[in-house]
């Protein structure tokens, strides 16, 4: 019997797989702090996780018989994938599930910038009928700039264009062919920044795209822009990006992501006026969650019956001494 433990909220439907088998037993226990987790991981064969938990090399550690991190969704930088394989562990993700969904959102976020929605929604309920302070743009003839186009992105440049916005992007993995026929101009991150009216971030947090967008950046960013991060927190300077806000470089910002989740309640962000965020909600629609969770089930049941797969973020010989 596999043993598989659910440690953050995953989609009960998309489970099915794993919870009707005949050779897995799963348990779903949310909530666990490290040192719960490391207490409790052993027996099991398998973790599930969404972003809340971080798997850490001592958790991997203690988790002697993990075969198995399945990540229900797209970024695995909860997981220390370096512990990962050195331990034999393979790591897989859910990366197709939660595209639409989270292209939805970043389309909120930008026509919530483009026509300050939450800002008037708070006026209008606190009984004010504010009808000067809320003055918005339209996005049709909008230069948009897209930092990343793999899945999420270019799904937001194909919505774009429907609107009737310019999209300029860039992504060192699409060919000039291929944006040409999605029709997205190439640009540099320093084109993109000094002519875009909105830039959305659509990149993983890596070494290279952590504070891609900071103090230098805003000093010759197109005054007036409005930017949203439905992807990482960290790929834009929190610091600098309220400074900017401050000075009027930038005219508004819609962040879904932090560079520390949840932020502190003392955060600039909260309380900026030009500010709009929503707590990591980008993959939460009822479809992409179940996705999600049906995509990732299916791979790790593959794994734990030695069949093959797909999604493998890590995979290495497992080092049996460690076991
Ligand atoms: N807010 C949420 O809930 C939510 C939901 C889903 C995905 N995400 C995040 O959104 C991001 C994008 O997801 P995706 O599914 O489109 O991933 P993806 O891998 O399909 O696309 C990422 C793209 O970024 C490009 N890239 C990497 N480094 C770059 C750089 N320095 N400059 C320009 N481009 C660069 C890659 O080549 C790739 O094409 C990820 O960070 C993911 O974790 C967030
Ligand atoms: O699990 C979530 O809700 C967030 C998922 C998202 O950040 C991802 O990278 O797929």
């Amino acid at each position: 019997m596999f043993k598989v433990l659910v440690s953050d909220p995953i989609s009960d439907f998309g489970l099915q797989q794993l919870t009707r088998a005949e050779d897995v037993e799963v348990a779903k226990i949310t909530g666990l702090s490290e040192e719960e987790l490391i207490s409790i991981i052993r027996p099991y064969d398998a973790l599930l996780v969404r972003s809340q938990t971080k798997v850490t090399r001592r958790i991997m550690k203690a988790g002697v018989h993990l075969k198995v991190i399945g990540r229900a969704g797209v970024g695995v930088d909860n997981i220390d994938l370096d512990a990962a394989t050195s331990r034999g562990i393979i790591v897989v993700n859910a990366p197709d599930g939660n595209t639409v969904t989270t292209c939805e959102h970043t389309f909120a976020m930008m026509m919530a910038l483009a026509r300050h929605i939450p800002q008037a929604h708070a006026k209008t309920v606190a009984g004010l009928w504010d009808r000067k302070s809320f003055l918005g743009v339209e996005l049709r003839n909008k230069i948009l700039g897209v930092l990343g186009l793999g899945r999420i992105g270019i799904e937001v440049a194909k919505r774009a264009a429907a609107f009737g916005m310019t999209v300029i992007g860039c992504d060192p993995f699409l060919s000039e062919e291929r944006a040409n026929k999605l029709g997205i101009k190439l640009a540099t991150v320093d084109e993109i920044i000094q002519t875009a009216d909105f830039m959305t971030v659509h990149t993983p947090l890596t070494n290279e795209t952590h504070h891609m967008i900071a103090g230098p950046q805003f000093d010759v960013m197109k005054r007036g822009m409005r930017i949203i991060n439905c992807a990482r927190g960290g790929i834009i300077d929190e610091a600098s990006l309220i400074e900017a806000l401050d000075e009027g470089i930038v005219a508004g910002a819609a962040f879904d992501v932090f560079e520390c989740e949840p932020p502190a309640p003392d955060h600039p962000f909260l309380r900026h006026p030009k500010m709009i965020v929503t707590p990591h909600l980008g993959a939460s629609t009822l479809e992409a969650q179940e996705n999600v969770a049906l995509d990732v089930s299916e791979q790790v049941i593959r794994i734990l019956r030695n069949e093959p797969f797909k999604n493998a973020v890590t995979i290495s010989v497992r080092n049996k001494s460690m076991s």
